[in-house]
């Protein structure tokens, strides 16, 4: 099978199977890439010249490639033990085509995506466009983005649309559930895959059916030096993800968390009635705080 982060595919006995990993960007996709990487039946694809490694197929003009030109990225290798291929493409989130896209061509698809507080993902993009050198980000505090106004300056405007709109979880699962069945889909609590990935990995393989079952406990430490979780390589030596992943930033103001936890509450009362829906017991402490907290 061929994976993909957005997304991911399985080829077994000639038959394709996919499983998406529908990504929000800045929940940890990246760490949940990596961690991926690392089982031995799995495999990322063949990275995109054109489109900083990402295929981006489903949600743009690469579409009309076709699904040959899609697979081209999952070549099956003879002496490889990976079943699964996996992909991530950032924008097939909240993508408004992305589902119905994916559903024609791949609907036994299985679909996972990683959830964080949808203030602290939004704190996230703008510190990271604002690492990239961004001059608007760079221009106005994070308070002024997220309270930008429908007359303010388009590019301002776009950034505080990047920052908010793909918080509104239930908005865009709800599309995808429109074309997917419940079981198609594992949601993962971003703060889990932060404080206990082994578990979140372990959870993940039963969800996806994969064997042989890999022992993430001898492959991922703590490393205090980082605050994360990384790979390890060789005995006492960790490999963690780069600078731009775990960045150091100042604690988002208070009046932004208050003001944000109160833009998404229909937004997050939304996300649990969704997850109790499809049978999901077990809502994330964050949902839990910034629920509670929005009415403090
Ligand atoms: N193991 C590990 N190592 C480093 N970082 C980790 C890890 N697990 C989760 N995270 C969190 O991942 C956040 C970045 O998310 P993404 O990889 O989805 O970002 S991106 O959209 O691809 O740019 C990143 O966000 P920031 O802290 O804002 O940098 C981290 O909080």
């Amino acid at each position: 099978m061929p994976k993909i982060n957005g997304m991911a595919v399985t080829r077994a006995r000639g038959i394709i199977h996919l499983f998406f990993n529908i990504p929000t960007t800045k929940t940890g996709t990246t760490a949940l890439y990596t961690f991926l990487s690392l089982h031995p039946a799995i495999a990322s694809n063949l990275p995109s010249p054109d489109t900083f490694e990402e295929i981006q197929f489903f949600n743009a003009h690469n579409y009309l490639r076709g699904l040959d030109w899609y697979m081209n990225f999952f070549p099956v290798d003879a002496n490889s033990s990976a079943h699964y291929y996996f992909e991530k493409s950032a924008t097939y989130f909240d993508g408004e085509l992305v589902p119905k896209r994916v559903h024609a061509l791949l609907p036994h698809a299985k679909l996972i995506t990683i959830l964080i507080s949808p203030a602290k993902r939004a704190y996230s993009w703008y510190q990271h466009t604002k690492t990239h050198g961004d001059v608007i980000a760079n221009n106005y505090s994070f308070h002024q983005v997220i309270t930008a106004s429908d007359t303010a300056p388009k590019p301002l405007r776009d950034l505080r649309n990047r920052c908010l709109n793909p918080g509104k979880y239930a908005q865009h699962l709800e599309r995808w559930l429109t074309y997917f069945s419940p079981q198609s889909l594992h949601i993962i609590d971003g703060e889990e895959l932060k404080s206990n990935p082994v578990e979140v990995m372990n959870e993940l393989q039963k969800f996806l059916k994969i064997t042989p079952f890999f022992n993430y406990t001898e492959h991922l430490r703590f490393d205090p030096k980082k605050g994360f979780f990384c790979q390890v390589v060789s005995g006492d030596h960790t490999k963690c993800l780069g600078r731009s992943k775990g960045r150091q930033y100042p604690p988002m103001e208070e009046k932004s968390l208050k003001l944000l936890q109160r833009y998404y509450l229909s937004h997050n009362t939304a996300l649990v009635k969704l997850m109790k829906r499809i049978g999901l017991r077990n809502i994330s402490n964050w949902l839990k705080e910034d629920l509670s907290d929005s009415s403090a």
